[in-house]
């Protein structure tokens, strides 16, 4: 692994020099992985495990949407599509990609196909550390570990297809063979990670319900709401609005920032700006931060992670969580936002 110094903190990274592919390829020859569920993460991984020349099938319920998005991403009925059970039982490493509700709903089907030497793979460290509240605990003779990709599954593809990758932790939790370690590292090389970064199945699951709660999602959201409001109270167009709280954002400044950090945004701004962002980003930081320490122990206490299972087992839970977006997408600022996407050239 190679040793990289993080800010002052050392840590071990994997990256595909140290394991390329080919090795991966070679320690995985022999294995059929099965890819059970065909949401967000499913295709991600599936299809770039695929086109890397791995020995992939996909489990799936017959009949729906996904199945059909399945055949027409040249998944083959009967040859590497299959109802989830087949695939369960053909499989000797199964990636568990059931959204984390349907997870517990299936577990007794797993576990009945987890036989001695299997694997069982995860994207989360969910069912596995609230395992009081799914019920999932694993047989002790299987290996049991993660990789999370850090990013939605349609980055994980789009990203593999540009030939670049998102990077990835990974975590063993279990290590019934002795190789649960590299059947991670070679499955997170397999489906297009960048690099790979260890953590426990706590910690990723602690920290990625903080993040898209947090500043990925959940607080960009309320901070873009809080910005517009003020703007448009003060008689500000919607398209104004919208231009200087997300479009500008997500269009010019944000990739600036992936390009080279937030120090060279700061220095390659106009002196104005340059002088109220250094003044302001202090202010917005203790404004928010008991949010976040409030966020961040309701995920430690468990209470985020009983949230979620209650509300996404509900039988009608499709319909109100529609009802929730269609809210989202109808409020001024995203129906402002979409005239303002329809806009942009290569769009025409
Ligand atoms: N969405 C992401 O980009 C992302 C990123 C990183 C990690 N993860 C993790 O990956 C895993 C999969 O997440 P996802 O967002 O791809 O899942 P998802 O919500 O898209 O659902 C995946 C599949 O589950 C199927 N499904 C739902 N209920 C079912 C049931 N009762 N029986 C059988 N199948 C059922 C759906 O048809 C779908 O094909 C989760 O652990 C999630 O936390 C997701
Ligand atoms: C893509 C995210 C937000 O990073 C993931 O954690 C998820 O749950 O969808
Ligand atoms: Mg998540
Ligand atoms: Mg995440």
């Amino acid at each position: 692994m190679a040793k990289l110094n993080f800010g002052g903190v050392e840590e071990d990274v994997v990256t595909r020099e140290e394991y390329p592919l080919e090795k991966a390829q070679a320690f995985l020859a022999n294995d059929t992985i099965a890819v059970i569920g065909y949401g967000v993460q499913g295709p991600g991984q599936s299809l770039n495990l695929r086109d890397n020349g791995i020995n992939v099938i996909v489990g799936q319920r017959k009949g729906g949407k996904t199945w059909d998005k399945a055949v027409s991403d040249g998944w083959v009925p009967g040859e590497t599509l299959f109802e989830i059970e087949e695939a369960l039982e053909k499989a000797s490493i199964i990636c568990y990609l059931l959204s984390d509700a349907a997870q517990i709903e299936l577990w007794p089907t797993v576990k009945k196909h987890l036989t001695a030497g299997k694997s069982l793979y995860f994207s989360h460290g969910f069912g596995i550390t609230y395992k009081d509240q799914t019920g999932i605990v694993p047989p002790a003779d299987v290996d049991v570990f993660l990789v999370a990709p850090k990013g939605s599954g349609t980055s994980l593809r789009r990203l593999f297809v540009e030939g670049k990758g998102l990077n990835s932790s990974f975590a063993v939790f279990q290590d019934a063979t002795g190789k649960a370690r590299e059947k991670a590292i070679a499955l997170g090389i397999g489906v297009g990670s960048g690099y790979l970064f260890e953590t426990d199945f706590y910690r990723e699951v602690t920290s990625d319900l903080t993040g898209e709660r947090g500043s990925l999602m959940g607080a960009i959201q309320g901070i873009f709401a809080a910005q517009y409001e003020v703007l448009r109270e003060n008689g500000h167009s919607p398209s104004e609005a919208f231009n200087e709280t997300v479009e500008e954002l997500t269009q010019s400044l944000m990739p600036l920032v992936a390009e080279n950090g937030m120090d060279w945004m700061y220095a390659n701004c106009s002196t104005t700006a340059q002088r109220g962002a250094l003044d302001w980003w202090r202010p917005f930081r203790d404004a928010t931060k008991p949010v976040f320490e409030k966020l961040y122990n309701s995920v430690k206490t468990g209470n985020e992670a009983k949230i979620s299972i209650t509300r996404n087992s509900q039988p009608d839970y499709r319909e109100k969580l529609e009802a929730e977006l269609k809210e989202l997408r109808e409020s001024e600022i995203w129906q402002a936002g979409a005239t303002v996407r329809s806009l942009r050239p290569e769009r025409n």
